[in-house]
């Protein structure tokens, strides 16, 4: 029986200074796998099998976890371009805890739909989606879940690295350069926050002020990375549209920051719509200090977990089964 299982890695949405347009992937320096994976079977009959740290968090019917959703998608779209649909089933991995700001419902989608299009490419000796035709699928079912398209989890999942966000069809992300001396340590509560409730929490309407400084701080932010200014870059790393609003919803965050600003962060944020928090330095000494005070300051149960990140630069890709490796 063949099968195809495809890993995408946890990211960080907005990354404090690019709100729905930026987000960055993901990889703990100590190689621990932070991310879902998706594996297809050939099957007479469709199903849905789960495991994995956080699967008991998931809607207990199959039918309500996103990951059918992209199954019935995909095949749709196979279907309109004149393919036969596939005859698989899914068993879906999930590491990622649910509504934890790391990309928890992307990092399934992803890895759902990659492992989708790269098990078709088997039988039919092409894949039948391109990259951006896959993205644009992705960020349709992130959509459904949050209530609005935002890539900012979805595209630096596929691609991994550090994506922005183009708001034309196609290309509808492109990667920026990174840092690779830069530290991000990743710090989840243990709580969780709803993105579609995150969202509702803030205003409709900014101030000029706050649509000025958010235009200047992308602008100088991507300069920054391809000139490798990093303080420059580092200096941009502010949130002028959520952290005022969100913050409430994350017990011990203003302290968290202070601790981190008192131990060498060059800038500390919210993860997408939280409750997980990222600091940046560059370097691991701090991230070690930084770790370890979240881990006994932020932590609020025995759900939460920190990891010291670089930048996975990889994306989704292919893994082999265990027994495989
Ligand atoms: N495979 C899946 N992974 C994650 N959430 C899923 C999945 N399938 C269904 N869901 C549902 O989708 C919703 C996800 O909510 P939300 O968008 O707030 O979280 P998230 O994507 O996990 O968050 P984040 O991007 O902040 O990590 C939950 O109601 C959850 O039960
Ligand atoms: N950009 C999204 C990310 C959600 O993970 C938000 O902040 O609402």
């Amino acid at each position: 029986m063949t099968s195809t299982r495809a890993f995408t890695p946890a990211s960080i949405g907005n990354v404090s200074l690019g709100f729905d347009v930026l987000g960055a992937a993901l990889a703990p320096i100590d190689q621990t796998q932070l991310g879902d994976w998706v594996e297809v079977f050939d099957a007479a009959q469709f199903s849905l099998t789960q495991d994995g740290r956080f699967a008991h968090k998931l809607p207990a019917d199959p039918q309500g976890n996103i990951v059918t959703a992209c199954y019935a998608h995909f095949q749709n779209a196979m279907q309109k371009a004149g393919l036969t649909p596939l005859k698989v089933r899914l068993h879906l991995h999930k590491n990622l805890p649910i509504g934890s700001g790391l990309g928890s419902s992307a990092s399934s989608i992803v890895a759902a739909f990659y492992a989708l299009n790269a098990h078709a490419e088997k039988t039919l000796g092409r894949a039948p989606f391109d990259k951006n035709e896959l993205l644009y699928m992705m960020g349709e079912l992130e959509g459904q879940i949050s209530g609005s398209v935002h890539y900012d989890n979805v595209a630096p999942g596929y691609y991994g690295g550090m994506t922005l966000m183009t708001g034309e069809h196609s290309p509808i992300a492109i990667q920026l350069p990174v840092f690779d001396n830069w530290y991000w340590v990743s710090s989840y509560s243990g709580l969780s926050v709803s993105t579609a409730k995150a969202r509702a929490l803030l205003p409709t309407h900014y101030s000029l002020a706050d649509a000025l400084n958010f235009g200047r701080q992308l602008a100088v932010f991507v300069d920054s990375l391809h000139s490798n200014n990093q303080s420059l870059a580092a200096k941009m790393m502010k949130d002028v549209i959520a952290e005022q609003h969100r913050k409430v919803m994350l017990p011990e965050f203003d302290k968290a920051r202070a601790f981190s600003e008192q131990n060498n962060a060059l800038s500390f944020g919210i993860s997408g719509s939280g409750p997980t928090i990222f600091v940046v330095t560059d370097s691991l000494q701090s991230a070690q200090v930084i770790e370890q005070w979240l881990n006994q300051h932020y932590i609020q149960n025995n759900d939460g977990f920190s990891h010291i990140c670089k930048i996975d630069t990889v994306g989704t890709r292919i893994i082999l089964p265990i027994g495989n490796e």
